[in-house]
């Protein structure tokens, strides 16, 4: 098995990024989409944030309520880390879980947002970062998911800087042009970088 750590901040490009290592014939866990299932009515995330934070986070219909932890967390780094504390335990054994599912013979990519955070960048073969503007990473954020600038800007203040994430990657993919220009250096890092380590596929022993 190789194993793969992707990150990169907030609207970088991760998840295009991850979406083409699937087209490439990797396995992907996606550690926001494992926090997302935690946090469903009934799952251990939702417990542990309303015994942390009390009812006021979720909306009436017993949902999270991801509008108003959002706000309450990423101004205050005290409550970020009481909200860390609860859901990063939880999405690490389920991701440890599923790593275990995928076969020796797999190329398993871990796509953490928070991986250079929470200093897990040791235990992969190789650790890839995507890399993009930040002013991009802020236009998106607003025109795209409709967050202010002052939110997208604290977004990005609660999370690693490029240069800390740069310092302990293996690969920088620098996502400052096309999608298309994006994708050709995903292709282009598999080639340098995966193809060699996978078993030569089985021939035929001819004598
Ligand atoms: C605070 C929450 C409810 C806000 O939900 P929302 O739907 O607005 O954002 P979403 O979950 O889609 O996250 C979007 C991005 O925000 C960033 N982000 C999320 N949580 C954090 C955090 N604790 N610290 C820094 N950045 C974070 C990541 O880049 C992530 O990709 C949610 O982000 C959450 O539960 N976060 C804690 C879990 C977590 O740390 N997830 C990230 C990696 S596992
Ligand atoms: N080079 C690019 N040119 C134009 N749009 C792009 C480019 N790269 C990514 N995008 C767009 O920017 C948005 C963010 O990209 P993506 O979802 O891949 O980032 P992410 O790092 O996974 O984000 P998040 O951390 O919020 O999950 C998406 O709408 C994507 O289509």
């Amino acid at each position: 098995m190789l194993t793969i750590g992707l990150t990169g901040g907030i609207a970088s490009g991760k998840s295009t990024v991850s979406r083409r290592l699937t087209e490439l014939g990797a396995t992907v866990i996606d550690a926001d989409a494992i926090a997302r299932a935690l946090q469903e009515p009934g799952q251990p995330g939702l417990e542990g944030i309303v015994e942390e934070f009390g009812p006021a986070v979720l909306t009436p219909g017993g949902r999270l309520d991801r509008a108003a932890l959002g706000a309450l967390v990423f101004g205050d780094p005290q409550a970020r880390q009481r909200l860390n504390a609860v859901v990063h335990p939880l999405v690490r054994a389920e991701a440890e879980r599923l790593a275990a599912a995928a076969g020796e013979d797999a190329v398993l990519v871990e796509d953490i947002p928070l991986l250079v955070e929470t200093g897990q960048h040791g235990r992969f073969d190789h650790v890839l970062t995507v890399q993009a503007p930040v002013a991009e990473r802020v236009r998106r954020m607003v025109e795209d998911r409709g967050m202010t600038e002052t939110d997208a800007r604290a977004r990005i203040a609660a999370q690693a800087t490029d240069e800390e994430r740069a310092a302990v990657s293996d690969t920088v993919l620098v996502n400052d042009g096309p999608v298309q220009q994006l994708l050709d250096r995903v292709d282009a890092w598999w080639e340098r970088h995966v193809e060699p380590r996978l078993p030569s596929p089985a021939r035929p022993d001819r004598l």
